[in-house]
């Protein structure tokens, strides 16, 4: 089946001091064009880094990172920036939303980057699909932290992307709500075909995903189907 996302050999160095310190080792695998896939591993494992490396957030030390044909070494940060508006979402654990802006403008943004017309009607209707349609002009700090997940998901859909890369979406919401939006990301990602690549501690949420990449230590030290139960 035809990759979006190859990785080969990819490695990640940061300098320490006068150390090097390898936080990703010779990390290689693909994922197939609408696919699910959760990254999980211990804390400092190297998740979060990957997940930057995947979504052009980051480059990597060496190795390649081919995303949808685009070889992202190769790119400048103009080309890179172009890549991740048209092919890819990003859903941060932090939400990452723009203070300054209320809920409705915060998805507005990505539509205007791409020179969409009618950029308030689509972000109103993606903030309908999440259901906080009734929240569209609150800013960020007026939203509930679930809210202000619902408006990062609205945004991360609004290019259609190709990819959705989403570091820990559950990690700073109640249960109830975690499960909402959970089944919100797996709707999206059903009805437009979207490949998903999930970091998350969470054993349940990692299970709803077809397939699971154990990192240790930066290095990859299994990388499994998941054992689907429903
Ligand atoms: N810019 C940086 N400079 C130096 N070290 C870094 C940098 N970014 C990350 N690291 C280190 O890389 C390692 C992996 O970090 P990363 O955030 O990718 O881990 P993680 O698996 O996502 O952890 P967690 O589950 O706690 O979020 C950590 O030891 C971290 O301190």
């Amino acid at each position: 089946m035809e990759s979006i996302l190859s990785l080969q050999q990819v490695s990640k160095t940061f300098k320490s001091g006068n150390r090097l310190l390898t936080v990703l080792d010779n990390v290689s695998f693909s994922v197939p064009k609408g696919a699910t896939l959760s990254i999980v591993g211990p804390s400092g494992s190297g998740k979060t880094t990957l997940l930057g490396l995947c979504a052009g957030l980051d480059r990597c030390s060496s190795g390649r990172v081919v995303l949808q044909n685009n070889h992202l070494e190769k790119l400048n940060e103009d080309q890179l920036a172009a890549v991740r508006n048209k092919y890819i979402g990003f859903i941060f654990q932090n939400f990452q939303l723009m203070p300054t802006l209320t809920a409705i403008e915060n998805v507005m943004v990505p539509l205007e980057l791409r020179g969409e017309k009618k950029v308030r009607a689509r972000a109103m209707e993606l903030l309908d699909k999440v259901g906080i349609a009734d929240r569209s002009h609150h800013y960020p700090a007026q939203l509930s932290g679930g809210e202000q997940q619902r408006v990062s998901i609205a945004r991360a859909f609004c290019n259609r992307p190709g990819i959705l890369f989403a570091d820990e979406p559950t990690g700073n919401l109640d249960a109830e709500t975690s499960e909402k939006i959970v089944s919100l990301i797996f709707d999206l990602n059903k009805e437009a075909g979207t490949t998903l690549v999930l970091v998350t501690h969470d054993g349940d949420l990692a299970a709803k995903t077809q397939r699971i990449i154990h990192l240790k230590g930066g290095k990859i030290v299994s990388d499994k189907p998941t054992i689907l139960t429903a």
